[in-house]
């Protein structure tokens, strides 16, 4: 029987963390092997070494807002975003079956899950800890493996069940509706298939008065429209800025014609992914394609 090679994917974290949760989302389980990694950092070197297919990447969240030295990586390494999903995230603390929430002292989960919970921790004494640590659901394993007791881990659900530990208290984030969004980056330039209506650009512009203003007319006259705008500054010209951009379109000719346009009006312009609004959170085509052209 012929053995089914399995899709690498890189994700921060272990099994039952969200990234994995938005994988399994995205691409399923069966024909996925994680490539786990301890940071994001190491999960674009995964990708441009070819140790991964593709990586799944948190870019975005409701409360936190975006994760923004996740914008320099895909930007830095020459990534492609080639897909989209949007995860509800519901966070929970959770700590050994045998301790009471009042046996807690310390507080361990992943930087961006923690200021999820902000208002939440808030509410303990000053003595308690609050640490940043890998991604939640390493956090909770070490709680486990280590038999700590007053550690307690913020985490999703699923990572109780996974290693075994109680919840204390349930939906702590700062807002019931809570998602985040995830990208799915490959190589850059390396052939997909998918409808598309949707991309990420970056562009520097020239320091001149209405420079910005002209792009953002010059979207609404090709019926562009934005979702999202970011600026983070260019390491090297203090007080310069890059944008980055989310657009949908439904022409995707006219989307072409606008980047032409674009690339004569910025000082530097890069089309970071062209892909689907996947508002829906269907599976991704990409596994097909690999098969297709792999002839697995
Ligand atoms: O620690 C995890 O479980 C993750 O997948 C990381 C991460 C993130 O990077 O934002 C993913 C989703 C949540 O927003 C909180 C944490």
């Amino acid at each position: 029987m012929k053995q089914q090679v399995k899709t690498k994917i890189a994700i921060q974290g272990i099994e039952s963390s969200f990234h994995h949760q938005a994988t399994n989302m995205l691409l399923g389980e069966e024909q996925v092997e994680l490539v786990k990694c301890e940071s994001f950092q190491e999960v674009a070197n995964q990708l441009t070494g070819y140790k991964s297919d593709f990586a799944v990447m948190a870019i975005e969240n409701t409360i936190a807002g975006s994760i923004l030295p996740n914008y320099n990586l895909i930007d830095a390494y020459d990534l492609e975003i080639i897909d989209e999903v949007y995860l509800n995230i519901q966070m929970h603390l959770m700590a050994l079956g045998e301790d009471s929430i009042h046996d807690i002292k310390e507080v361990h989960s992943h930087p961006v899950a923690l200021l999820q919970c902000k208002e939440y921790l808030r509410k303990f004494p000053p003595q308690f800890k609050v640490i940043e640590g890998k991604d939640t659901a390493s956090e909770a394993k070490r709680i486990k493996e280590q038999n700590l007791r007053g550690v307690a881990a913020i985490a999703g659900e699923q990572v109780a069940k996974e290693f075994g530990l109680k919840i204390l208290d349930s939906n702590i984030q700062s807002m019931k509706d809570n998602k985040t969004r995830f990208v799915l980056l490959g190589r850059k330039q390396e052939k997909r298939v998918n409808k598309v209506n949707k991309a990420s650009l970056k562009f520097e512009l020239y320091h001149e008065i209405g420079s910005l203003s002209n792009v953002l007319q010059l979207f609404s006259t090709f019926k562009i429209n934005l979702t999202k705008i970011q600026s983070l500054p260019i390491i090297g010209e203090p007080w310069q800025y890059a944008f980055f951009v989310d657009v949908l379109f439904e022409d995707h000719k006219l989307f072409e014609e606008v980047t032409n346009v674009l690339e004569k009006a910025v000082k530097e312009l890069k089309v970071l992914g062209v892909y689907r609004h996947n508002k829906e959170n269907l599976k991704s085509e990409v596994l097909k394609v690999e098969l297709v052209e792999n002839g697995k």
